[in-house]
């Protein structure tokens, strides 16, 4: 019987050829097993079953029945001298406020877990916690652990906390810097987290000292900066950008979020905000762009209901939008903390 050490040279050489964002530099034999005509890729991040498509694109390929196997794994990251208790842990930020963020997060959250990982959330946007209203529970409390940690909600499948599970509303408007980090802080240390591949953190918005303080005290893997397309949005996300580079905090991506106007009844699509605006800084700024999301009714009705349209809807082509969001992140969040 064949084995992964039997893995024909052609094969190998052929996986080794194939490009995509996903792959930057083809699929590395270590990543291959094969039995008979059976052939398992196990990817090292989240990814969905578009790969196969691809790999069944190249005719050696095709010889074989592949098998898709996920296994994150958990990354180096910002705070190297801290144990890797949390997955990876990826910042949704961005510079100015109302750019969906929040809707970022909680998709991408909801995406990469359709993907085969385990996700967790934690909503530290101080400002106005949005993720509750998303997610569903708002009015749910907090349970703790008998030495008073914080168990996190199941939304979905999603491990979720929040700042708005544990303040009334309006309440956490009124922290300010120190104080504000020291609770960011002590929301992400003493919530009892299961394992997670993932932790996606909603950040508040902007470029401040609460943001950088944070960044700076958690063990970060890397961060997403939200943008909308027009220039006043895009000249916060270039803060942004600047804001992790000078703590050393790889930027995985940029994601322009209401990109365009879909009409529902006749499908026009109008870039009300400007077009490209998001992919022109990123490729300004070389780092990836994840994806161009629509401004799109259906989205913001279900995210304000509760029912995201990944769990409402997930056939829905947005969803498959946002499903190759979450796998260009996963695979960036990789190369870059191999590089
Ligand atoms: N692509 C989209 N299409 C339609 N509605 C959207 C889209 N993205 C976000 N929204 C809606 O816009 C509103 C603001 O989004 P969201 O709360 O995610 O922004 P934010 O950047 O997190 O804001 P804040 O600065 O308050 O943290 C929400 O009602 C959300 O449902």
């Amino acid at each position: 019987m064949a084995t992964s050490n039997a893995a024909p040279a052609a094969l190998l050489d052929a996986l080794q050829q194939i490009r995509d964002p996903l792959f930057p530099a083809g699929i590395p034999a270590t990543w291959v097993t094969v039995e008979g005509t059976t052939a398992t890729l196990q990817l090292p991040f989240a990814a969905g079953p578009g790969v196969l498509t691809l790999l069944n694109s190249t005719a050696v390929c095709q010889d074989y029945q592949w098998q898709l196997v996920i296994k994150p794994e958990t990354l180096r990251n910002s705070q190297p001298e801290m144990p890797r208790m949390h997955g990876n842990v990826v910042v949704i930020s961005s510079g100015k406020g109302g750019v969906g963020k929040s809707s970022a997060t909680v998709q991408l959250a909801l995406a990469l877990q359709q993907l085969g990982a385990r996700v967790g959330v934690l909503d530290a946007d101080i400002y106005g916690p949005s993720i509750p209203t998303m997610l569903g529970k708002a009015n749910e409390p907090l349970q703790f652990t008998e030495d008073n940690k914080m168990i996190p909600h199941d939304c979905y499948g999603l491990q979720v906390n929040s700042l708005g599970y544990l303040t009334g509303k309006g309440d956490a408007a009124i922290w300010r810097g120190p104080m504000a980090s020291a609770a960011l802080q002590q929301l992400f240390r003493d919530t009892k987290w299961q394992p997670l591949d993932y932790l996606l953190v909603d950040m508040p918005p902007g470029t401040g000292d609460i943001q950088l303080t944070f960044a700076q005290k958690l063990p970060i893997t890397g961060a997403v900066v939200v943008t909308t397309p027009q220039n006043v949005a895009l000249a916060d996300a270039e803060k942004g950008i600047a804001m992790f580079r000078k703590v050393n905090i790889p930027i995985s991506g940029v994601l322009e979020n209401m990109s365009y106007f879909e009409c529902s009844q006749c499908g026009h699509q109008e870039p009300i905000f400007g077009r490209d605006g998001g992919a022109h800084t990123a490729a300004e700024q070389q780092v990836p762009l994840l994806g161009q999301w629509p401004l799109a009714t259906r989205m913001q009705a279900a995210l304000d209901a509760g029912k995201p349209l990944l769990t409402s809807s997930p056939d829905d082509a947005l969803c498959e939008a946002m499903r190759r969001s979450a796998e260009l992140l996963a695979a960036s969040l990789y190369h870059q903390a191999k590089k």
